[in-house]
């Protein structure tokens, strides 16, 4: 079975408080973003040992600690699964704010789910993704939402942006997600995120923000430069996903985004949400 998992962006991202069990309480909206890794997941012979094999951009430590492993390794313990090859080709940069590694968990746990025929409501997929991740649990239902508590909970938020042109630039800083976190003093939430983002694109500049953005950019003054260009370039919104470093820009209304120059190493998606 082979699949794609897809990417996310974080439209605004407000960290609200400190939980019990160390996490963040946060707040954000999660959208889809199609730019994607490519798993392959089979069954192995009988007696075979399960493999992760990978291409594409270089996952650091050994490929047991892969989500895509673990994930396998979760539902092999509750279902006695058969042996697996799994093979998977990583295209979304890691440390990004994208989400890469959390939509493989994921997607392999959808995969097996079908594969097996384990017929697992998307409740129980939501339950194991969780235990791999706070962002694996969106990629189960993989729609818009606006996400809260560790950003594992969900609520339906009815907002369209298909079609819109987008430009993802990752600058090639790998920031571990622990380490963004620590920088943030968390917050009561500025805005509704539901309802600023109800009001057209446009006015989004003003009221939705990522508090990562504020945390990190003293550091990394490259992500302010990024987001410069971007609107420069006639984005109607830009910001950073997640905890970064990717940046990424919303221009309604054009076909594709418009080019920028940018130095050769950093990655750039360009397409259409
Ligand atoms: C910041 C966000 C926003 O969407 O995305 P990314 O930027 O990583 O894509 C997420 O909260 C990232 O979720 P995820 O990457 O799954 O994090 P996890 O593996 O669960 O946790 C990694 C570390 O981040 C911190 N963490 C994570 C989530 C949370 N709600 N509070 C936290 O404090 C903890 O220090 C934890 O040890
Ligand atoms: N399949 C995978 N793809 C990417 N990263 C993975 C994967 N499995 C485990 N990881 C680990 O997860 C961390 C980053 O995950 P990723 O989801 O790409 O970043 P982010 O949390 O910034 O969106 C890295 O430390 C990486 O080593």
């Amino acid at each position: 079975m082979l699949v794609f998992p897809n990417a996310k962006l974080n439209l605004g991202l407000y960290v609200t408080g400190v939980r019990p069990d160390g996490f963040r309480n946060l707040e954000s909206v999660f959208v889809p973003l199609p730019w994607c890794d490519a798993l392959e997941v089979l069954p192995a012979a009988d007696h075979a040992e399960s493999t992760l094999t990978l291409t594409g951009i270089p996952i650091p430590g050994d490929p047991t600690t892969n989500l895509c492993y673990r994930a396998y390794e979760l539902l092999r313990a509750d279902f006695n699964l058969p042996p697996v090859r799994q093979h998977l080709h990583k295209v979304v940069p890691i440390g990004a704010g994208l989400g890469g590694g959390s939509a493989d968990a994921a997607f392999a746990l959808r995969a097996l789910s079908e594969l097996f025929e384990l017929k697992l409501t998307s409740e129980t997929l939501i339950g194991y993704a969780r235990r791999l991740g706070s962002d694996c649990a969106f990629f189960v239902a993989n729609k818009p939402v606006f996400a809260y508590e560790k950003g594992d909970v969900f609520e339906d938020i009815s907002l369209d942006l298909t079609g819109t042109a987008c430009k993802v630039v990752y600058p090639g800083l790998h920031i571990s997600t622990a380490e963004a976190y620590a920088r943030v003093q968390p917050q009561p939430p500025r805005h509704d995120l539901r309802s600023a983002l109800s009001q057209p694109l446009e006015t989004w500049r003003e009221t939705v923000s990522n508090d990562f953005e504020d945390a990190l950019t003293p550091t990394y003054p490259v992500l302010r430069e990024i987001k410069q260009q971007l609107y420069a370039a006639g984005a109607a919104y830009a910001s950073l996903s997640g905890s970064g470093s990717a940046v990424y820009g919303l221009f309604p209304g054009l076909e594709l985004p418009p080019n920028l120059a940018l130095p050769a190493e950093y990655l750039v998606w360009d397409g259409r949400l």
